[in-house]
């Protein structure tokens, strides 16, 4: 009974923190695909790779002072920048479509 017990509250706060992570991914696509139409609008380039490593550099740190494993963390959020880097070329080319009209 104890295990069980353990076990299904600790799922419990599991299920939580994986909704507050959809959510929190949510809001982040939200500003990057704004920052995609900005882009698109000033024909900026959808990548930007100085910032990705600063990104990437400050995680690492974050990870590190969090005792998560900051290999980890740079693998997920290189997982997400290019999905939003995928989205922002998406954005691009329809801007483009819609210039040569
Ligand atoms: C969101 C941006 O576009 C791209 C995606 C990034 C991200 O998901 O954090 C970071 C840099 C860019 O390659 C940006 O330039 O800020």
């Amino acid at each position: 009974m104890f295990v069980r017990n353990e076990l299904q509250r600790l799922r419990d706060s599991i299920d939580n923190l994986d909704a507050a992570l959809v959510h929190l991914l949510a809001e982040r696509f939200k500003c990057t695909q704004e920052v995609g139409r900005l882009k698109a609008e000033y024909q900026l380039p959808p990548a930007d790779p100085a910032r990705e490593a600063a990104q990437i550099r400050r995680l690492r740190a974050l990870a590190e002072e969090s005792k998560l494993d900051p290999v980890f963390a740079e693998r997920f959020l290189n997982f997400i920048i290019a999905e939003v880097v995928r989205h922002h070329e998406l954005i691009a080319s329809s801007h483009a479509a819609a210039r040569r009209g």
